[in-house]
């Protein structure tokens, strides 16, 4: 896809803190009008990210383009076009939630703040809160506000950074709701999650940031393809069984549940590696109970991902 109908790209991004490095050299793009989700574990460099690309903080190298505005030659032309709903709310809990918007409204400059908050208040079915003091609301409804609060200048890119960290189940589902409705209505979202799930539900792409670097980014179907439909699950019989079929398959990615006598096997899916192995297996007489293809889901592929690099770390 073409620069220009990217709402945000990306390149050779680095940032430092002292010593620590924090991003080492992060590349890529969200074209426009999706949701694009920035999946990694605590302190993988995900609020870092976002405050360079709101421009927060300055990047150390890089450049990053927000609706094809320099973030660093024009940070006001890039404020204009961005919101940003942080993990710590921006809502004042002694005001009204009315408050709370008109407030915001007169700080973007709109020519009819109170249209504008009560369109919101009505749009996020908070309307019979409108006038009591946001002390009042619920986690769920707090951070209801906080995005209404984003929304108020219309913006063309949504920033969400964990959007549902510290909510209940129910809270969670409804931001996600939320969430696929905000993309309906055409804007772009950038989010960061700890959450496999959350990346799965609502994402378009999904990129996973480990230590400061993209390690993989595509669809869920995508990611899920890196394993492959090849990973087969065998049960021996016993556990010299267990033992034996290791040693035959020891030049397969395996993994085992001794108790179980449980392998699996994570392949190419050839037909000719998977008949290779069966073969392996009869010619040693290795007792199998049962067995089954596995389809693996992004919970695996996160775990493959950040220990094979661990693999990496531990051998360097
Ligand atoms: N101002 C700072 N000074 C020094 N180190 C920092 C600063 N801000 C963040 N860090 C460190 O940089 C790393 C990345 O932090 P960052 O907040 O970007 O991670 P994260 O992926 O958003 O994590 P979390 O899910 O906990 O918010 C962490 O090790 C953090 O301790």
């Amino acid at each position: 896809m073409l620069k220009q109908n990217m709402s945000i790209c990306v390149s050779s991004l680095k940032k430092s803190y002292g010593n620590k490095k924090v991003l080492s050299q992060v590349n890529f793009s969200v074209p426009g009008k999706t949701v694009y989700a920035l999946l990694g574990s605590n302190g993988a460099g995900k609020t870092t990210t976002i405050r360079i690309l709101t421009g927060q903080i300055k990047a150390d190298g890089g450049e990053v383009l927000i609706e094809g505005h320099d973030v660093l030659k024009s940070p006001e032309k890039v404020r204009e076009v961005i919101s940003l709903t942080g993990q710590f709310s921006a809502v004042d809990d002694a005001l009204t939630g009315k408050e709370n918007l008109v407030i915001m409204g007169r700080l973007r400059h709109l020519a009819e703040p109170e249209k504008r908050a009560l369109e919101l208040l009505n749009y996020f079915e908070l309307s019979g809160a409108a006038n009591q003091a946001v002390s009042t609301y619920s986690g769920g409804m707090k951070r209801k506000l906080d995005i209404a609060m984003s929304l108020v200048g219309n913006p063309k890119l949504i920033f969400l950074d964990e959007p549902t960290t510290g909510l209940d189940p129910q809270s969670r589902h409804s931001m996600w709701e939320l969430i696929r409705e905000l993309k309906r209505s055409g804007v772009t979202i950038f989010l960061t999650t700890q959450y496999l799930e959350e990346a799965e539900q609502l994402a378009d792409i999904i990129a996973i940031l480990d230590r400061g670097e993209i390690i993989a980014e595509g669809t869920a179907e995508e990611l899920k393809a890196y394993l492959l439909d090849g990973a087969v699950k065998f049960i021996f019989e016993d556990a010299e069984s267990l033992e034996n079929a290791k040693q035959i398959l020891k030049h397969y990615k395996t993994a085992s549940v001794s108790e179980e006598h449980q392998l699996t096997v994570y392949t190419d899916g050839k037909a000719d590696t998977l008949a290779l192995i069966f073969h392996g297996l009869y010619e040693n007489q290795v007792k199998i109970r049962e067995f089954s293809q596995l389809a693996p889901d992004l919970e695996d592929v996160f775990l493959t991902m950040i220990s094979e690099r661990e693999g990496k770390f531990n051998e360097k």
